[in-house]
């Protein structure tokens, strides 16, 4: 019901909303400039030699209805004297207009050449650039649905952006081929020129009209859009395919994905009927301009003001013009429309991330001296009323292994964030060794942090590069992978895999093999132990291992961990029961801290937490 209400919402009245005037579609026309820079920066010399041969073929019409006028003229000369035969002159001629045609045939190929390798070029050099501006940004920005609609548009406008180039480029070189039929009309009768404007004009509004309302129309779609391409990922992926199955969901998906198509269809059908009956009506007034202007060439010709070369010149010239100013005209809407969604692409990225590294960052220290100390530390998620943590303070010695425990929603993965810096506190500070988290290099910062989330991804890539991502710059290094998978029970897995290491795990490339949970979770693990970490985060690291493989996985992380600081987040007590001290959340808040022991003998809130789990044992 809510996407229902956002449909109508937000795609009709969008429409209304975001629709465009011409004034502003000329003023979009002033993205072009930064966007042929963009160009420039993809190959300069593809971009120079495509401008070039553009030029040379604009000239390439022109002349040859010249040179096919002086032949016409050649020929009726001729056939009035039939006495005098020299056919040299005539001969060049020809042959000189045969070379034209070969050279336009030629030019035409290079540039669609050129055009299409810069075009690939250019969507690589685009898309790159939108994957690293989208790796600086902040978590929340992604979680932010304004902005993210603007990461969509960005991205799935790459291939209009690839045709808007080869828009761009065709549209100077008419311009400047409709510069020359120009001048040659020009010279003979300049009141042609004008009557040509005046019949196509109404056809460069009515299609101006028309693409404001697409664009308006699929602006506004945009939300509904990514609703759309989430259904159809939902109703046909490897991914989601159990629970489909299981829940017998694909009606229900398929049902909400026509609902969406159908009024997608209904709403661009009717725009799309409209435009095609007004297209009709302004190609008439188009081609009775034409005629009107051949009627009076004709005329000119009948009373000898002009000969019959010229007849032709004229004609060609004038129907080549109108063709010409018709494709730019209405190559006109295309770019200014692509322009347009130019400014999508523009302003994410001036999208700028909140946490970022201080301007004279201090470097992490080689070995924490007195801790990471939380000081009255709050955090609110964006658009969120709720305080994920509020009033937190405690330090975590260096050393210290650290469990955090409390029930689902009470801010254990929030707190670990926040020492990630993937937020920075909403209020209150977080200090290491005394000085705030923020002046220290967020680079060095994550660096010195080996964290494995709960919601860990799953790569479908080989064994090793499932390990390596925790340290891609190790991506080589074999020795380093297979000690960081002894150290989460990985390597029993690998040596059991037909590629071992380079087993492709997952099911969507083939020969790969799809792991159980625990033994992703293994995976996964072996991540943490890729840095010199010199603090480790594991968010439930072990809640898919069998009861051994848990055992076995703490008295390894205890090994390796000795002498550095972990956070633990489990919902196990025999895991949390090993960490130095273990912190307990209640909707956010620090409401104790202590030893296993001491928290038993407390009696409070651990201890019933404990007790609720043990007697599920007994
Ligand atoms: N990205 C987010 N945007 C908005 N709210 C969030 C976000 N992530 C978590 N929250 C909210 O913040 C609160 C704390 O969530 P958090 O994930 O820190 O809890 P947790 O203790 O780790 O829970 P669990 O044991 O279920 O993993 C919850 O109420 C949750 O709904």
């Amino acid at each position: 019901m809510a996407t229902n209400r956002l449909f109508n919402k937000s795609s009709l009245q969008n429409s209304k909303k975001e629709s465009l005037t011409l004034k502003e579609r000329l003023a979009a026309l002033g993205n072009l400039p930064e966007f042929f820079k963009m160009v420039w920066q993809t190959s300069p010399r593809m971009t120079i030699s495509n401008l070039f041969l553009r030029i040379a073929r604009s000239a390439t019409p022109l002349a040859m209805l010249y040179v096919g006028k002086l032949i016409i003229d050649q020929v009726i000369l001729f056939s009035k004297t039939p006495q005098q035969h020299d056919l040299t002159y005539l001969w060049e001629l020809i042959a000189l207009e045969f070379a034209l045609a070969i050279c336009s045939d030629l030019l035409s190929r290079a540039i669609s050449l050129l055009d299409s390798l810069l075009g690939d070029l250019f969507s690589k050099h685009t898309s790159v650039q939108i994957m690293e501006h989208a790796a600086t940004l902040d978590l929340d920005q992604f979680e932010d649905s304004i902005f993210y609609d603007k990461l969509e548009r960005a991205r799935q406008q790459t291939v209009g952006r690839t045709i808007l180039l080869s828009q761009v480029m065709s549209q100077l070189q008419d311009l400047i081929t409709m510069g020359f039929l120009a001048a040659g009309l020009i010279v003979f009768n300049p009141w042609l020129i004008l009557l040509l404007f005046v019949a196509i004009l109404p056809s460069f509004l009515g299609e101006s009209y028309f693409n404001d309302q697409s664009y308006a129309l699929t602006r506004g779609q945009t939300p509904e859009r990514r609703e759309l391409d989430y259904l159809r990922f939902l109703g046909a992926s490897d991914e989601t395919a159990k629970e489909i199955k299981i829940f017998n969901l694909s009606g229900f998906v398929i049902d909400r994905f026509s609902l969406l198509s159908d009024r997608f269809y209904k709403a661009n059908k009717r725009l799309a009927v409209q435009r095609s009956a007004w297209g009709v009506f302004f190609a008439l007034l188009g081609t009775a301009g034409y005629y009107g202007a051949y009627v009076v060439i004709i005329l000119d010709a009948v009373s000898g003001k002009v000969t019959i070369g010229e007849l032709t010149f004229l004609a060609g010239s004038f129907r080549q013009l109108r063709t010409l100013l018709e494709g730019i005209l209405t190559r006109f809407t295309a770019v200014s429309q692509g322009a347009i969604y130019l400014r999508d692409f523009f302003e994410f990225f001036e999208i700028m991330p909140k946490i970022t590294t201080a301007d004279k960052p201090i470097p992490f220290p080689k070995t924490i001296q007195t801790g990471f100390t939380f000081e009255d530390v709050g955090f609110r998620y964006l658009n969120s009323e709720r305080w994920a943590n509020r009033h937190l303070s405690f330090t975590l010695f260096p050393g210290e292994k650290l469990a955090l425990v409390g029930e689902n929603g009470a801010g254990k993965t929030t707190l670990v964030k926040l020492l990630a810096r993937l937020y920075d506190p909403t209020e209150g500070r977080i200090l290491l060794d005394g000085i705030d988290l923020k002046a220290y290099d967020l680079a060095d910062l994550r660096m010195n942090l080996g964290i494995i989330f709960q919601d860990y991804i799953r790569y479908q890539m080989s064994f090793s590069q499932n390990i390596a991502v925790g340290n891609i710059k190790e991506k080589e290094n074999e020795s380093l992978i297979k000690s960081a998978a002894h150290q989460s029970l990985a390597d029993q897995l690998a040596e059991k895999l037909p590629g071992q290491y380079d087993q492709m795990l997952g099911k969507r490339f083939s020969e790969g093999v799809e792991l159980s949970g625990g033994e992703w979770q293994k995976v996964a693990l072996a991540r943490a132990y890729m840095k010199d970490a010199q603090l480790l985060i594991l968010d439930e690291p072990t809640a898919a291992l069998d009861a051994r493989a848990e055992y076995e996985v703490f008295q390894r992380f205890s090994e390796l961990t000795h002498g550095k600081s972990a956070v633990l987040i489990s919902h196990r007590f025999s895991t949390v029961r090993m960490a130095d001290r273990i912190l307990v959340l209640e909707k956010g808040e620090l409401v104790e801290i202590g030893s296993h022991q001491q928290l038993l003998d407390k009696n409070g809130r651990y201890a019933e937490l404990f007790n609720l789990q043990a007697m599920g044992y007994r």
